[in-house]
């Protein structure tokens, strides 16, 4: 299993560490714009590989994607970062060039390879690469939701006072500081309903905190965060690589399903070796189905400035 990751910076560079450490992948290849830094940051992960026991090989390369080819998965995590009072969505002017080159010399290499895009804005980068490179549905994939389901789950088990692993919740929608929708009513802790244990008050807490969870790192680290975003960039390399079938909220392109069309915003995915092997529709109730509405109408505001 060869996995490409383009952007060697923060998101990519603990991306390719977490693949390492957890072994599946025979082979990791980082690609970088800036001379020698994918180069140097692969050596310094090879430098892990006898301390924390993993035999992935790591490689970099300076733009160069014929090192990249046969890659089964491609990351895109090329592109720049937001600053303190930023959004992601002012990202664009930069980040869709970056995208759609990356795009595309990734498939001239690989071109059976599944894409998981991270640039953001980042559901308006996955329609992006679906128009530049005119792939079928399942083999492009936008990571949002599974990092917005991380921190809501770190949000719940705050209030809660309880460990994240006796937590579920989800997020899906944009991934944005407005437009995501932290699912809190069907959120449990051990399959009981959170609201049994939190307030009204509390749960919107809970949401507000999840849904400006990126902004928040962003003002205290300068920039944006990456030890999360790697992690769930790993997560769902993982499920492809290993065939998991195993759900997450992805930026999926949708035709139809919960009554959006033409456009990539999170909603519920299995991904398995095929990607994205089904889209799980879910009963939403009328003030959730209003909110993806409404969230999908900013995400097509966005679209409509590529
Ligand atoms: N979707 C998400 O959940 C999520 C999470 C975190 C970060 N992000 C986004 O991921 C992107 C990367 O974030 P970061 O913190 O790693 O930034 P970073 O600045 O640390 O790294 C980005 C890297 O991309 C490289 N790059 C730029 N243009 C390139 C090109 N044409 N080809 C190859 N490499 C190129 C840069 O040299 C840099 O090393 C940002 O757009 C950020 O907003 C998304
Ligand atoms: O917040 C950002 O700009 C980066 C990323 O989308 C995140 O949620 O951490």
């Amino acid at each position: 299993m060869k996995v490409t990751v383009v952007g060697a910076g923060a998101v990519g560079a603990s991306c390719a560490e977490y693949i390492a450490i957890k072994d599946f992948a025979s082979e990791v290849v980082l690609v970088d714009i800036k001379e020698d830094f994918a180069e140097g940051k692969a050596m310094d992960l090879m430098q892990c590989a006898s301390l924390n026991g993993f035999d992935t090989k790591i490689s970099g390369a300076t733009n160069d994607y014929s090192k990249t080819a046969n890659s089964d998965i491609a990351v895109i995590t090329s592109g720049i970062p937001r600053k303190p009072g930023m959004t992601r969505e002012e990202l664009i002017g930069i980040n869709a060039g970056i995208v759609k080159t990356v795009a595309e010399n990734l498939l001239k290499h690989s071109p059976n390879a599944i894409l998981i895009v991270v640039s953001n804005p980042m559901d308006t980068m996955a329609y992006l690469a679906h128009k530049a490179t005119g792939l079928p549905k399942n083999r492009i994939i936008g990571m949002g939701g599974a990092l917005d389901s991380a921190r809501f789950k770190y949000r719940l088990s705050e209030a809660l006072g309880c460990p994240t692993s006796d937590v579920d919740g989800m997020v899906i929608g944009g991934h944005s500081d407005t437009g995501m929708i932290p699912l809190t009513r069907l959120a449990v802790r051990n399959s009981i309903p959170v609201s049994k244990f939190l307030s009204e008050e509390k749960l919107n807490e809970v949401k507000e905190a999840t849904k400006v969870g990126g902004a928040t790192l962003t003002k205290m680290l300068g920039t944006s965060a990456w030890y999360a975003p790697g992690a769930a960039v790993s997560a769902m390399v993982q499920a492809i690589a290993c065939d998991q079938k195993k759900m997450f909220p992805c930026s999926a392109l949708l035709d139809g399903e919960y009554g959006l069309k033409d456009i990539s915003i999170g909603v519920p995915c299995i991904i398995g070796k095929n990607g994205i092997e089904k889209i799980v529709e879910i009963d939403l109730t009328d003030a959730e189905k209003a909110n993806l509405k409404e969230s999908a109408d900013a995400v097509r505001v966005v679209n409509g400035l590529l």
